[in-house]
């Protein structure tokens, strides 16, 4: 007998696999690793459309009674000054189907590739991304590019998608191009997959192998060797908090910036220790596409995550996380104490 959530597993990882290399490509090809020099967000469209077409026909081909809440959908690309983001998108599409995989991840992959498709038929895959959550059945939550900011930097970004049943994850993928394969030789190899089943650990692979191999968080002898990671954005973590966090704890260490949830992957490895996200908005609610494969990983991975109250994050509200404020992850022997500190500095901010 298979493991559950065996065959959920390898599809998300042919999915995410294909969407990955389609971004590298549209990634290396229209913006370099110096990140684009004009305000063209145009490259990062069509990546972000391509990669949601392409990740939701697999599922919907294998698991047609599912639902998907992705990030996007198709109606701003409907004005004539899309029309030629339009048809990238559908070109893009198109030859993702005559690029061949290797084993089981290409054996995934028949009976989309058995399907002609029209550039209606791409933006209906996408607009099927519609759902809108909730406490009972199947979703899958889809971001196609996480970290679009660090995307068009030439920097990190992920291909992001959870299983959710009937609120909670039990299944977790991330593709990241532009991660090194071993945080040790940073310019070495670059492109992992992460991937956690609820019960089952977290692993990593490379986009060129199928082998898991299992990865873990670092355990500490003292919290304050520990180091943290936040979002590069100022705008969607507060840094001025973050710091007095880390100051609080004793971290003498500065805090590693790094878009998108290539920060759940960098400390489910043990990169770094913490991650800290605490919000500057009164009124953002964190979506769950930004953090539900993320979040899984880490708890395989022996850590635990919540919001800044420490309470645990609830997917089965909707497209959001509304219950909660804030995210913290750390490995579960710290991570009391960092929740405390949290309090602390959030407390000393008010007074
Ligand atoms: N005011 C805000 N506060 C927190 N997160 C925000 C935000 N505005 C946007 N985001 C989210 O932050 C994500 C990026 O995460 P990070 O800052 O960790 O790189 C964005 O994902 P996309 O890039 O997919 O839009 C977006 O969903
Ligand atoms: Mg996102």
């Amino acid at each position: 007998m298979s493991a559950p959530y065996a065959k959920e597993q390898s599809i998300a990882i042919a999915a995410v696999l294909k969407a990955s290399l389609v971004a590298g490509k549209v990634q290396n090809e229209l913006i370099g690793t110096g990140g684009v020099k004009k305000a063209d967000k145009s490259p990062v469209t069509v990546a972000d459309y391509t990669c949601q077409a392409l990740v939701s026909s697999l599922i919907f081909s294998h698991f047609p009674e599912d639902q998907i809440v992705g990030e996007e959908d198709s109606s701003e690309l409907n004005t004539p000054e899309n029309a030629q983001t339009k048809t990238s998108i559908m070109r893009m599409a198109n030859e993702a189907m005559t690029e061949v995989l290797t084993g089981d991840e290409e054996a995934a992959w028949a009976d989309v590739k058995s399907v002609k498709r029209g550039e209606q038929d791409w933006l209906n895959i996408i607009d099927r991304g519609n759902s809108v959550g909730g406490p009972s059945g199947r979703h899958w939550a889809l971001d196609p590019i996480d970290g679009t900011k660090g995307f068009l930097r030439g920097g990190q970004y992920a291909v992001c998608l959870g299983l959710l049943v009937d609120g909670k994850v039990v299944v977790g993928v991330m593709g990241c191009p532009n991660l090194p394969l071993d945080p040790k030789n940073p310019e070495g190899e670059k492109g992992a997959i992460f991937v956690a089943v609820k019960g089952q650990g977290a692993f990593q692979r490379s986009l060129t192998s199928p082998e898991l191999t299992p990865i873990r968080m670092s355990s500490l002898s003292s919290l304050s060797d520990a180091s943290f990671c936040e979002s590069v954005e100022a705008g969607h973590s507060d840094h001025g908090t973050n710091a007095r966090i880390a100051s609080i704890l004793g971290i003498t260490k500065s805090s590693t910036r790094m878009d998108s949830q290539a920060k759940y992957c960098s400390i489910a490895r043990g990169d770094g220790d913490i991650y800290l996200r605490l919000p500057v908005s009164e009124t953002y609610e964190e979506k769950i596409w930004d953090h539900s494969s993320g979040s899984l990983l880490v708890e395989e991975a022996g850590g635990i995550v919540s919001d800044m109250n420490g309470k645990p994050l609830d997917f089965s509200i909707g497209r959001t996380l509304k219950g909660n404020k804030g995210v913290i992850a750390a490995e579960k022997s710290i991570h009391a104490e960092v929740i405390k500190a949290v309090q602390q500095a959030l407390q000393e901010a008010k007074a």
